[in-house]
């Protein structure tokens, strides 16, 4: 066997190596094109620059591409029968599923061929053997077409396919042929590569009852159980793509055409989020001009962002991505910090829509500090000070979600002015608070976004000083009238007075300053009457003068942006180098073009509604967080992956609505994903008694495999407890356990605590090495670690009315070992097991 293994892997070694010679060849014409392109730089005309900017980039994509396809760059083959009316795709090979007619035939045992076509749709499947009158037969064909799979195609100098990109219509059967349904496939093979060298081979063979020859030889099978391999292997902090070992059922998901909306649920590990970021890439081959317009993808946070986003780089796919946070996607900020479970639940609630608009009609009268009229809104920097702090101190509860102490520094306060005093026509006019006031009312009726209203507000305070003028009777001529009103404006609106007034009197807002007022208590007060209770508005206004954002108010600063508005400023002219200017060279200068690729890069910082939006854990995504995202993708297709067990949102309804408030009116289509490839059997096996508790009567995904390892159960014990007190003890058995579980996995290790315990497990484990680290519970969300830690379920399950299925989604991060430690609060029985993991 060793040696057909070996005689099987130098076969894939030659070819490998044909692949190589071909890709060498082609990076050469890369760089030809690149030089060439260079040159073209001497001549001067801004057309020609252009050209050859677009030639450069153009290669230059090449050729990066090409270099970075070099790990692992072949994977797969698949050996097929003849195809049923196949036609030939642009990359050479046949697309027909179907064997044809007579493609598998019928042998006697030591005799002739019968003829008789046994081919399609599995036809003379079976044991393959004897026949009606006894005599033996045997199902026999032969190989009409070999196809290798990689992560980008490559044709031969004569067009035939060397490797084909694995989202090409030709590669979906290595995906999606399985034993009860083989189509064309007879055998399936993972190629093991790295660098230029074949390491392995892993064959499964879709036909068993056939006899295949490939050019006169019985086609050899080598192993089996390349996916198992697969999952077996280490983990490290980032996911790796699965382009080799996707599984028939994720194979419908990532090929589903992008039409309207694609729903796709499934339990831990089921292979969402590889789903999904497999799917991005495949959209962009697909239909590359259609997605110029963007891929966004929306994480639930950071860490999950860091843990996939070389995914799409590994499959060739850069640029037109965007994998965004969800604290992150208003540009310029970055929240990580998280507010406490009641505050978070009031802040994703859509009744904050209401209280937003009304802060940001009532901002305009507070005399609370304002950033800078002109600032952007939401690019404000972030970290800028808020208001004076509340005498109340933060809960120790809420800094322990909230990180930072309330800011201690009050701020400059500008007051709005009650009276504008101007002299028109030789004559003092002046309006007072009460005429100001409803000037300001008349001026904010009906929606248009407050920003956009001051031009309005302008026009209605000179009409009030014109009528106090007396001016407007003066002329009957109607041509008159007007020229005497249009320099009784012109005299008004030069005064430095009046401009200062109106800047002070509407200034133009931003989202950062109104979220800044409601930090006001009594503001907030007024302005969330009827909409938030009182404790509500104490614990929002609280929390809002904290220092740092946190990633539930990044959604309010969004809506705030589209509530406020952002008045249009003519672009500004490019500055020239003021040499130029002096000597009227910037005059005979052509100006040069924007190039392809600044023009590209401009666009996609730009951009802030993509073709295409992919939601991770979108059962997490709070109402308010669903109309920001939903603003991104008014025009987009979605993919929309999540798994309602694992949701740390409350109220489930209201998220729902929400978010199909987002969606629109676009159809659903639905996949579910069932099996798990993450945990081993043990574990699914322990996590699936919290999702009973959490979510009864839901079906867990079922594992794939088993490791014999069975989870532990740690106790901290009472003479550790009596010696070190509480938390010092606790500390001790993370750290202890954080190092057995080092020793025993090669890959990492992740311990998962309660939100408040986040900065005190850093410490426990620091100087154990980069392998282990420590999460909050709603951070460990999408990620996973060769062995995980969890401490004490109790306090995780109390923290929110969401706790137990945070507690679900701990349980399921660990891809070999899991331990769970219990505190006197989780009530361990004789064997460790705590209360919420017993039967
Ligand atoms: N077909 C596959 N071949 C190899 N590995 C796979 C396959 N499908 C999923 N996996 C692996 O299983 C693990 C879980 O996948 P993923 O994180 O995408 O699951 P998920 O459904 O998003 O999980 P969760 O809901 O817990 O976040 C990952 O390590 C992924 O690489």
């Amino acid at each position: 066997m060793a040696d057909v293994r070996d005689r099987e892997i130098s076969v894939e070694q030659e070819h490998l190596d044909q692949v190589y010679r071909r890709l060498e060849e082609k990076i050469h014409e890369a760089e030809f094109l690149m030089n060439d392109a260079a040159k073209r730089s001497q001549v001067g005309t801004p057309g020609a620059l252009a050209e050859r900017d677009a030639q450069v980039f153009r290669a230059g994509v090449h050729l990066n591409r090409l270099n970075n396809e070099f790990e692992d760059f072949l994977f797969g083959r698949i050996d097929l029968l003849l195809g049923k009316d196949g036609k030939k795709g642009p990359d050479g090979a046949y697309t027909a599923v179907e064997p044809a007619e007579g493609a598998v035939r019928e042998l006697e045992e030591g005799g002739a061929d019968s003829g008789s076509g046994a081919g399609g749709d599995g036809e003379g499947s079976g044991d393959g053997e004897g026949s009606g009158d006894g005599r033996a037969v045997r199902l026999v064909a032969d190989i009409a077409e070999t196809l290798h799979i990689g992560r980008i195609g490559v044709l031969d100098a004569d067009y035939s396919p060397l490797v084909i990109d694995w989202r090409a219509p030709a590669a979906a059967p290595f995906y999606r042929s399985t034993p009860v349904d083989p189509g064309r496939v007879v055998r399936r093979r993972v190629i093991r590569s790295k660098g230029r060298r074949v390491l392995g081979v892993e064959d499964d063979l879709m036909r068993p009852e056939l006899t295949a020859f490939l050019n006169g030889e019985q086609l050899p099978v080598i192993g089996d159980g390349a996916l198992m391999a697969a999952l077996g292997q280490a983990r490290s902090h980032s996911m790796r793509d699965i382009v080799a070992s996707i599984q028939a059922e994720q194979d419908l998901v990532i090929r589903a055409p992008a039409a309207s909306v694609t729903y796709v649920e499934g339990g831990p590990g089921t292979g969402k989020t590889a789903v999904a970021l497999h799917r991005a890439a495949y959209l962009l081959y697909q239909d590359r001009r259609r997605y110029a317009g963007g891929i966004l993808i929306v994480s639930p946070t950071p860490l999950l962002v860091a843990y996939t986003e070389g995914v799409l780089p590994s499959l060739g796919e850069e640029g037109q991505v965007a994998i965004r946070a969800v604290g992150s996607l208003v540009d310029g900020i970055e929240a990580t910090v998280y507010d406490t479970p009641a505050v978070a639940r009031v802040k994703g609630s859509s009744r904050m829509v209401r209280v937003l608009r009304r802060a940001a009609r009532g901002a305009l009268e507070q005399d609370a500090p304002r950033s800078a009229a002109g600032s952007r809104a939401a690019g404000a920097a972030p970290g800028s000070k808020r208001a004076a702090p509340h005498p109340e101190a933060a809960s120790p509860q809420q800094l322990a979600f909230g990180e930072e102490e309330p800011d201690a520094a009050g701020e400059g306060e500008k007051v709005t002015p009650t009276r504008l005093r101007v002299v028109a026509f030789g004559r003092r006019l002046e309006l007072g608070a009460d005429q100001l006031s409803r000037i300001r009312q008349t001026a904010l009726s009906g929606t248009a976004p407050v920003n956009l209203l001051r031009p309005r507000a302008r026009k209605l305070l000179l009409d009030a000083l014109w009528e106090q003028s007396g001016a407007a009777g003066r002329h009957d001529d109607p041509e008159l009238a007007a020229e005497l009103r249009s320099s009784f404006d012109d005299d008004i609106t030069s005064e430095d007075d009046f401009l200062a007034f109106l800047d002070a009197w509407w200034p133009e807002l931003t989202p950062r300053a109104v979220l800044t007022a409601m930090a006001d208590e009594r503001s907030l007060n007024r302005w969330a009457r009827r909409v938030l209770n009182p404790g509500e508005i104490r614990k929002v206004a609280r929390s809002l003068r904290r220092d740092a954002l946190s990633v539930h108010d990044v959604a309010l600063l969004d809506e705030l942006q589209a509530v406020l508005g952002t008045p249009h400023r003519p672009r500004k002219k490019k500055e020239l180098d003021p040499l130029d200017l002096l000597t009227g060279l910037d005059e005979l200068m052509p100006q040069r073009e924007e190039s392809q690729r600044e023009r590209a890069e401009r666009l996609a910082a730009e951009r802030t509604e993509y073709a295409h939006v992919i939601v991770d854990e979108a059962q997490d995504v709070t109402p308010m967080q669903w109309r920001m995202i939903g603003r991104r993708g008014r025009h987009a297709t979605w993919t929309v992956v999540g798994d309602p067990a694992q949701s740390s949102w409350s109220d489930p309804d209201e998220a729902a609505e929400a978010r199909d408030e987002a969606l629109g009116t676009r159809p659903r289509r639905r996949f579910t994903l069932t099996v798990n490839y993450r945990n081993p059997a043990e574990i699914a096996e322990l996590a699936a008694k919290v999702l009973a508790l959490a979510m009864p009567g839901s079906e867990s995904p079922s594992a794939v495999r088993s490791t014999g390892i069975e989870p532990r159960f740690a106790v901290v014990g009472r003479a550790a407890r009596d010696s070190g007190g509480r938390d010092g003890a606790i500390g001790r058995a993370v750290r202890d356990e954080a190092a057995r579980l080092l020793e025993r996995v090669e890959g990492t290790v992740g311990v998962v605590v309660a939100m408040n315990r986040r900065e005190q497990a850093a410490r426990w484990l620091a100087g154990l090495g980069e392998r282990v680290v420590a999460l909050g519970s709603l951070e460990a969300k999408g990620l996973e670690y060769d062995a995980t830690l969890v401490v004490s379920p109790a306090e995780i399950a109390d923290e929110s009315p969401a706790g137990l299925r945070v507690l679900y989604v701990a349980l399921t991060r660990a891809t070999q070992q899991l331990t769970v430690l219990s505190g006197e609060r989780d009530d361990p029985d004789e064997r460790g097991v705590p209360d919420l993991l017993r039967e």
